[in-house]
């Protein structure tokens, strides 16, 4: 299968990788340092046993036109990276080119063949000025949940850590050809990609744990043992996820797992930092609005009152504005 894959970081270095290794042609679509280091090495994968390939056979470009048009385009970038592609996706789209969404948190497509009152609503959290759903068109999505954990060690070498599962499915529910082929190519490839009838409960049961753990985090600089494990943060979790699946449960989400059982696995994670607070670490941006701010997007269009998401979303978002106007004078101060 011809694959572009827009974002060459921990997730999509990984999972371009193991897809070139199998024999899919894959191009990463790709800038800056990360560009020249996968052109003159090709993507290094290290595993979680300590072995290494090298996915030499892959393409990189900055270029757009010159990748071409596409079976499948799989997005890797972060949530609120995506508008910054938009505008230059369709010179990798044909008539038939399907789109795996690769995001954490509630998706900008969320509302797309949901049905009911809310069907075809937009939400401006992950979608702010609209660009996102009239360029990249939902039609063409396949949804999807990211199990794996990775990062981006060095331009061109990416570091699995565990899991191997990515749940696909179409947004209607249907187990369309072009779905279950897409899945056949990811299983080839050595990843677990059952198609789900309904993805939106599988977004929702992932999205429990980031919704919570992920901003605790990165306000406290706590592991998910830390938090898991020290009362008063875990009932924090527990409460920002009960206001969570109020919401869900209105909009017709069924949790496959119950609340403490979720908390449980996020506690034998141990002493893992979450994204979020290697956002932090790193001074980058934080997906706050993909990850808490849609979730009380959410709330507001079913009535949910969410006092807790309410304030650790201002205090999470304190923090980014915080960082950014440190970052702007550490701009401004190299400038002079
Ligand atoms: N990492 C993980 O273990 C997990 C991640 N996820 C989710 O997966 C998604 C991707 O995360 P992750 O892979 O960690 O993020 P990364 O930051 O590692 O990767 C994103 C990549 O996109 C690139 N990028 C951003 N903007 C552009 C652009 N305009 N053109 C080209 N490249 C661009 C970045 O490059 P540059 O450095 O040049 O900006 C970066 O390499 C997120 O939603 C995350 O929450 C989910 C589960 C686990
Ligand atoms: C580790 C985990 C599961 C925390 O919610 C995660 O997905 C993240 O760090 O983004």
């Amino acid at each position: 299968m011809k694959i572009a894959i827009v974002g060459a970081g921990a997730i999509g270095g990984y999972v371009g990788a193991k897809l070139s290794l199998a024999g899919e042609d894959v191009t990463f679509i790709v800038r800056g340092a990360n560009l020249e280091a996968i052109r003159r090495n090709g993507m290094k994968l290290i595993l979680e046993d300590g072995s290494e390939h090298i996915a030499d056979q892959v393409k990189a470009t900055d270029n757009y036109r010159l990748a071409g048009r596409q079976d499948l385009v799989i997005l890797a970038l972060k949530a609120h990276q995506l508008e910054s592609i938009a505008d230059q996706l369709h010179h990798l789209l044909g008539p038939e080119t399907a789109i795996v969404t690769m995001q954490n948190g509630i998706p900008y497509w969320y509302f797309y063949k949901h049905g009911g009152a809310l069907e075809g609503s937009h939400l401006k959290m992950v979608d702010p000025t609209g660009e996102i759903s009239e360029k990249i068109p939902a039609s063409r999505v396949i949804g999807c949940v990211v199990y794996p954990a990775s990062e981006l060690i060095a331009p061109g070498v990416v570091r699995h850590f565990e899991g191997e599962r990515f749940p696909l499915g179409e947004l209607d529910g249907s187990s369309s050809e072009r779905v279950t082929r897409i899945s056949a190519c990811f299983v080839n490839a050595g990843f677990k990609a059952p198609v789900l009838d309904d993805i939106r409960s599988e977004i929702w049961l992932k999205l429990w744990g980031n919704l919570s753990f992920n901003p605790i985090s990165a306000l406290t600089h706590s592991t998910l043992v830390d938090i898991c494990q020290f009362p008063l943060s875990r009932e924090l979790a527990a409460a920002l996820m009960t206001e969570a699946q109020t919401i869900a449960h209105k909009l017709g989400i069924s949790f496959r797992v119950p609340l403490d059982k979720r908390i449980a696995g996020a506690e034998k994670i141990g002493k893992h930092k979450t994204s979020m607070l290697k956002d932090v670490e790193a001074g980058r941006a934080l997906e706050i609005d993909a990850l808490v701010g849609s979730v009380i997007e959410l709330a507001r269009l079913t009535h949910t009152p969410t006092p807790h998401l309410d304030t650790v979303y201002a205090l999470v978002k304190l923090l980014a504005k915080t960082f950014e106007e440190e970052r702007g004078q550490v701009q401004l101060q190299r400038v002079a």
